[in-house]
């Protein structure tokens, strides 16, 4: 078996007769098991054996080999210089890279140069700027069970926010999992598997040593960062979880201890937030849409940010909105005060755009990896600073934002006084540090710059004591400097020179003074440049040890700009500030509970179309409503924009809509009927019913429900007893705010039966078999799906489309229910009166009298019971062989086919349709078995 990680054994094989250096390879790839090892060789970092294979496949760099006394080795290696992007490519391939650095210098090492492993490169755990997309977080986490408790924590290395909690259930642990979006897991020992509830997420699982989960270790290992490890947590599964995760980050960043920019390690319960879990995540689209329109999502409507910082900060918001009424309104106090204000806002807008990744800085600075170029970055931030602070001073909602502004005015002083304007990114090579800034180096640096002057006046006066015209100085790596004299005038040349090196048609000479300041020069510079490198070294000390203050003016600025774009999403969309009901209110009385938005609007469809048509959305506490209406009509658009409403006014943003009075909802469940649903692995049946069950399980009266045709992903009979059961249950037992939609109408008898129920439809207009949507919402059921219609507006061919008509037409003519599930209990005569111009309902009691649209007028439902005798009834076989064919088929005969019927298939036909199992088949098996059995008698 070939291993890409660990000891290669080709090489192991022959451990003791290795060259040095082999050797050296073989105990750094036996040290780190898990890791593909890239060993530093000069300008390269090379892996040998499998681990060159897999390198030179994956980075698509050329397969060499390295020979020694004990074989031929495979080697490939990428450019140090250039390395960021064939890294990115290992990690994506999943892979931990340990980096094998030389940490001497080659120059100094007497046979073999020290190397060691210096970071290990892992998908969560990746800090290099050029390996991270801007603006995003990346996690690692860990989980670990311990006793009742799961604890969860997650740390970003790039930027040293860490955070805690636990959770009482696997399904937490996952729905925690899924907000977190980890990059990279951590699993303790004995814990059940955990799977991503969202498919489409993903991590890669790492192992560590369960030593790493002990409590005892977390404890020492936290004591680096707490100073109350212990009374800092709520228990022990939060302190393994974090001693875990933070211990994995420092080995990865090269075991030098204590990652000092983690300097806060927030807990946190989740209950304190709006809990969306996966599915909602999902199917509210906020941050990832899997249909064609990848981008339309909830946070590409409102990331109007300026800064990765800002950026960061509103992802944050977004996964987690509030559920703290003071910290929601005072969001929204903030966000109206720039609304209002347009000049001040593009003024802050423009002035945040100057603001760099402070808290991806700060982590370098702190980690000893900043160059001169941040430190630079850092200064311009803070020379915002003060500009920032003046812009929000007419504001009073923003007073905290701007007291939060720390100038850090001396740290931007001595940043200024030391590094100069532009500097390189080298930090060896001088250049970095203005010679002012420190007297010796003011010293070194005049001697060098005198002793350039004299060289370079060196010519001339030569010329003029030597009486040689074409005499010149210059200068090269190998010789330093000389004087060049062609060979015509070699006679003129003084005594006081020697010779240096001698070329075609000329020498080369230096003179004792030229000697005397070349090695001053270039001893001065030499002094120079590594004094620079300690100064930096200093400066950039100096500046790690404000890490938190840095960190804290990040975090200011990270929000003021997150406020900044919700402020401008809010006037370009012209959005509203929502209300929220208060909490006296919601105690004692269940209608002051509920969601009343008026002309709501969906604030990303409404970006993708022409024209959106608002609707109102009016639902007390508890109250559910069920939505019918033709495929394509809204539904699901309207249930989603209510949902969303209630997320963007948590996270403290307006909303879209002329008006909006709303609940702080503990929790969003949405439940998206199988065929919206991608999801592998598990029958998306099974997973809709366990999602459901966790809705069943876990909402209260706070809670906010979507059902998106629930039920729809078995048959008929047992989907609708479903949906009917579950609307029961929330209804009568968890009493939680549910919007349902369905083309089962057999559900909207339930209006009739509780009193929280009530129907809503979307009405369409047909008119010579074209059919427009209306996308308004108005009281009542509805009664047709338009499902043929909608699949000639999608291209099924027309002969599909018409002989489903024809199917339909014909049970049409026996009064039978079309395009729907034919289940319908307790349903109503069609009430003609109501007409689709309707757009709100006007009281409780006349939206529970059913009503179908205008174009609906001759449909009349079908009892359940008649249907069940039709379909179901045994006996009836025996009879058939009379039926006249008309009623046999439910409808008229189609006129090509009026041949006399033989008896024989007629039969077979009967026994056939008795054979069937009515209640499993989808609406499209029974079409179909139908085309066969008619087939069968033509
Ligand atoms: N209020 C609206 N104004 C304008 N267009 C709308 C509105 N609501 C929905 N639409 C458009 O109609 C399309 C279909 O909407 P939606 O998916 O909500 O229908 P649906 O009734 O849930 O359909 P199905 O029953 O087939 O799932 C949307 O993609 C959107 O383009």
């Amino acid at each position: 078996m070939t291993t890409v990680t660990g000891p290669p054994s080709t090489m192991a094989d022959k451990q003791d007769e290795l060259t040095p250096m082999l050797s050296q390879y073989l105990e750094l790839c036996e040290a780190h098991t898990d890791a593909l090892v890239l060993f530093q060789v000069g300008d390269f970092y090379e892996a040998f054996c499998e681990a060159a294979e897999e390198v030179a496949r994956i980075c698509e760099v050329t397969l060499t080999q390295r020979e020694d006394s004990t074989g031929t080795y495979p080697m490939a290696g990428i450019p140090i210089d250039n390395a960021s992007s064939y890294l990115k490519r290992l990690v994506d391939a999943d892979y931990r890279i340990a980096i094998a650095d030389q940490v001497e210098d080659a120059a100094d090492a007497t046979g073999l140069v020290d190397r060691a492993v210096t970071r290990v490169i892992t998908p969560g755990t990746v800090v290099e700027d050029e390996l991270l997309a801007a603006g995003t977080t990346n996690y690692v986490a860990s989980v670990v069970r311990d006793e009742n408790e799961f604890g969860v924590a997650a740390v970003d290395v790039s930027t040293g926010e860490c955070s805690v909690t636990s959770v009482p259930t696997t399904a937490d642990v996952s729905e925690e999992l899924d907000r977190i979006s980890p990059a990279e897991l951590l699993v303790g020992p004995e814990m059940p598997s955990i799977t991503p509830a969202n498919a489409t997420a993903g991590w890669l699982e790492s192992e560590v040593d369960p030593a790493c989960f002990e409590r005892a270790a977390a404890v020492d290992c936290l004591a680096g960062y707490l100073s109350d490890p212990v009374g800092r947590v709520e228990n022990d599964a939060e302190l393994r979880a974090c001693g875990a995760v933070l211990a994995y980050a420092e080995y990865t960043q090269g075991d030098d201890g204590t990652l000092e920019y983690v300097s806060r390690i927030r807990r946190y319960d989740p209950r304190g937030q709006l809990r969306l879990d996966a599915a909602a995540l999902r199917s509210l689209e906020l941050f990832e849409n899997r249909g064609p329109g990848a981008g339309d999502t909830l946070f590409g409507v409102i990331d109007e940010t300026a800064s990765a910082l800002g950026r960061r900060c509103l992802t944050r918001w977004l996964r987690r909105p509030l559920v703290d009424r003071d910290k929601i309104e005072a969001r929204l106090d903030a966000v109206e005060a720039l609304t209002d204000a347009s000049v001040a806002r593009t003024e802050l807008h423009d002035l945040l755009k100057e603001a760099y990744d402070l808290e991806r800085l700060v982590g370098r600075i702190s980690r000893g990896r900043a160059h001169a170029r941040d430190l630079r970055s850092l200064q311009s931030t803070l020379s915002v600073v003060p500009e920032l602070k003046e812009a929000l001073s007419e504001f009073d909602a923003l007073a905290d934002y701007r007291e939060r502004l720390d100038e850090l005015a001396e740290l931007a002083e001595l940043i200024d006084d030391a590094i100069v304007a532009d500097p390189p990114t080298e930090l060896t090579e001088g250049g970095v540090i203005r010679p002012e800034f420190d007297d010796d180096l003011n010293a070194l640096r005049t001697t060098e710059t005198e002793g350039r002057q004299w060289v370079a006046d060196l010519e001339a006066t030569e010329r003029e004591r030597t009486g040689i015209d074409s005499l010149s100085v210059g200068h090269n790596q190998v010789h330093g400097y000389y004087i060049e004299v062609t060979n015509p005038n070699l006679d003129k040349v003084p005594d006081d020179y020697t010779r240096r090196q001698t070329l075609k048609n000329a020498e080369r000479f230096y003179t004792p003074e030229l000697k005397e300041r070349e090695d001053e020069i270039f001893g001065a510079a030499e002094r120079a440049d590594s004094l620079e490198y300690d100064l930096f070294c200093s400066v950039r000390q100096q500046v790690a040890a404000e890490t938190e203050r840095i960190q804290a003016l990040a975090t200011a600025i990270a929000e003021l700009d997150a406020i900044c774009s919700l402020a401008i999403t809010a006037n370009q969309g012209e959005y509203i500030r929502p209300t929220f009901h208060s909490e006296s209110e919601e105690s004692t009385d269940a209608t002051n509970t509920g969601i009343d938005i008026e002309g709501g609007r969906h604030p990303v469809v409404e970006t993708t179309q022409e024209s959106f048509v608002p609707n109102d959305a009016d639902l007390s506490g508890g109250e559910v409503a069920i939505i019918t209406g033709p495929n394509m009509s809204g539904k699901s658009t309207y249930m989603r924009q209510v949902a969303l409403t209630c997320v963007l006014a948590q996270i403290g943003s307006f909303v879209p809509a002329e008006a909006a009075e709303l609940p702080v909802l503990d929790r969003i469940f949405t439940r998206v009927g199988a065929s919206d649903d991608i999801a592998g692995g598990q029958s998306t049946f099974m997973r809709e019913m366990t999602e459901l069950t966790e809705i069943l399980h876990d909402g209260t009266d706070n809670t906010l429900v979507l059902l998106d045709e629930v039920g729809r992903g078995t048959s008929t009979a047992d989907g609708l007893a479903i949906a009917r059961a579950t609307t029961e249950f929330i209804h009568d037992e968890l009493g939680a705010l549910t919007l349902f939609a369905t083309h089962y109408h057999g559900l909207t008898g339930l209006a009739d039966e509780r009193e929280g129920v009530f129907n809503l439809h979307f009405a369409a207009t047909r008119e010579d078999n074209e059919i427009t949507f209306l996308h308004r919402i108005a009281p009542g059921a509805s009664s047709a799906s338009y499902g043929i219609e909608v699949a000639r507006m999608a291209g099924v061919p027309e002969t599909v489309v018409d002989r489903a008509r024809s199917i339909v037409d014909g049970t049409e003519g026996q009064n039978r229910p079309t395009g729907e599930p034919t289940v319908l209990p307790n349903s109503k005569p069609t009430d003609t009166s109501n007409t689709q111009s309707e757009t709100s309902r006007d009281t409780a009691d006349d939206r529970n009298s059913d009503q179908t649209s205008a174009v609906d007028d001759d449909r009349v439902s079908y009892p359940e019971e008649e249907f069940e005798t039709e379909s179901t009834n045994d006996d009836a076989a025996d009879d058939r062989s009379s039926y006249p064919e008309e009623d046999f088929f439910g409808g008229t005969p189609d006129p090509a086919v009026d041949a006399p019927l033989d008896e024989e298939s007629m039969v077979r036909v009967a026994v056939a349709l008795r054979s069937l199992d009515v209640a499993s088949m989808t609406p499209l098996e029974a079409l179909n078995t139908l085309d066969e059995l008619r087939s069968e008698l033509e």
